[in-house]
């Protein structure tokens, strides 16, 4: 069997590794799960590849020590079981990779960290001067200061972003089941999917969302559509088990690969693209919808006609067409307040009357993607 080159060539690599595959169903760490898994990371490492791990995993491993037997629902609780159980996991990984020789370095992100530009940069910054040091970053979620995240943010998106953002030559998902499958593996019949190659050869596979062990959050939905992002800007993905992680980093033929399909594009559209919720909605009229679309221009105040949701300055919010149709999103430069008296108003109108700060665009046009 040949070995996946795109695999054995990677210099840098992101591993993901989801809570089903960390923690026991009773709600703490397997450390004999974590000590495996960091015996694959150095072997990679000896191997001569940069390595950043995305682990899921700490409010799994929170529960046990608080003497909960489930995933709380409380947005609050499972801030608290993210609290205990990430120190906990990190410790545990600090320990593993000291037996290699290895150190590592807690990164806990959050939304804001990959979509605005200033924060971004810094994480971008962070992680090279990390893998400049040797050390293996270990990344997840701030789950305990995050809000939206904890409970629409997966870590399946978080890696393909992080894979974007340290411009990873491959991203490995681990989970709990060896691939994807054309349907829910407990199927009887159900077979696994060597390569994705594009969408299309997603079109007859049934995605199913939740995970056999109950302390996953994403299912394969999340792995699918971070295989999408990641793909899509021209990063490899192999997705398996934690149990076949060995076989997978030495560029063995399993679990499925989802082969690149495009071309790097600005993290920041990235996220905005595939991972934010708008906060809010600007109604376009006819001539800015061409204009944003087809001649990607920024968006200004001229052309928009109407305003919903209350959102901020920097906030991420759709375009809508004059018949209701999302078809671009952007970070906004005003607030929903200051909209209604620009709304229609010419760029010279704005500054003769408010000010040169109202003449600028409503959406800058590096801060569009166009759905
Ligand atoms: N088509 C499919 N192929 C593979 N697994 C699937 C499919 N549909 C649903 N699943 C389920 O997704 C689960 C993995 O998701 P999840 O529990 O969130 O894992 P993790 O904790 O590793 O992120 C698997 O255990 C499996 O039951
Ligand atoms: N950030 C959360 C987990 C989020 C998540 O994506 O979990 P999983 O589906 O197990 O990868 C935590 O550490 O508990």
């Amino acid at each position: 069997m040949s070995e996946r080159a795109l695999v054995t060539e990677a210099r840098r690599i992101v591993v993901k590794v989801g809570s089903s595959s960390l923690t026991t169903a009773a709600g703490g760490i397997a450390p004999e799960r974590m000590s495996a898994l960091v015996d694959v990371l150095a072997a990679a490492r000896a191997r001569g590849a940069e390595v950043v791990l995305v682990s899921s995993g700490a409010i799994a491993a929170g529960l046990a020590p608080l003497g909960l037997s489930r995933r709380p629902r409380g947005l609050a609780a499972q801030q608290a079981a993210a609290s205990v159980g990430q120190g906990l996991l990190v410790h545990r990984y600090t320990e593993e990779l000291a037996r290699h020789g290895l150190i590592a370095g807690q990164v806990l992100l959050t939304l804001d960290d990959v979509t605005r530009r200033s924060h971004y940069r810094n994480a971008h910054q962070t992680f090279a001067q990390l893998l400049e040091l040797g050390v293996i970053p270990i990344v997840n979620e701030n789950d305990t200061v995050a809000t939206t995240e904890i409970r629409f943010g997966d870590n399946d998106r978080l890696a393909a972003l992080v894979a974007h953002l340290v411009h990873a030559d491959l991203l490995v998902l681990l989970s709990d089941v060896d691939g994807l499958y054309d349907g829910p593996p407990s199927r009887p019949g159900a077979k696994l999917i060597a390569d994705v190659r594009g969408a299309a050869d997603l079109d007859d596979v049934v995605i199913g969302s939740a995970g056999a062990a109950g302390v996953g959050t994403g299912g394969m939905v999340t792995k699918v559509d971070a295989a999408a992002i990641a793909t899509g800007s021209g990063i490899p993905v192999v997705l398996t088990s934690a149990d076949r992680a060995a076989e997978a980093l030495a560029g063995k033929q399993v679990g499925t690969l989802f082969h690149p399909t495009g071309k790097r594009r600005p993290t920041r559209l990235l996220w905005l693209r595939h991972a934010t919720e708008a906060k809010g909605a600007l109604v376009l009229d006819a001539g800015a919808v061409r204009a944003v679309v087809e001649r990607r221009a920024s968006l200004l105040a001229a052309g928009v006609t109407g305003v919903q949701g209350d959102f901020s300055g920097g906030d991420p919010v759709d375009l809508l067409a004059p018949d209701g149709t999302v078809v671009a999103r952007g970070l906004v430069n005003f607030d929903a307040s200051e909209i209604p008296a620009l709304l229609g108003r010419s760029s010279k109108e704005l500054k003769r009357e408010l000010g040169a700060a109202y003449e600028r665009e409503v959406i800058h046009r590096d801060d569009l993607v166009v759905l």
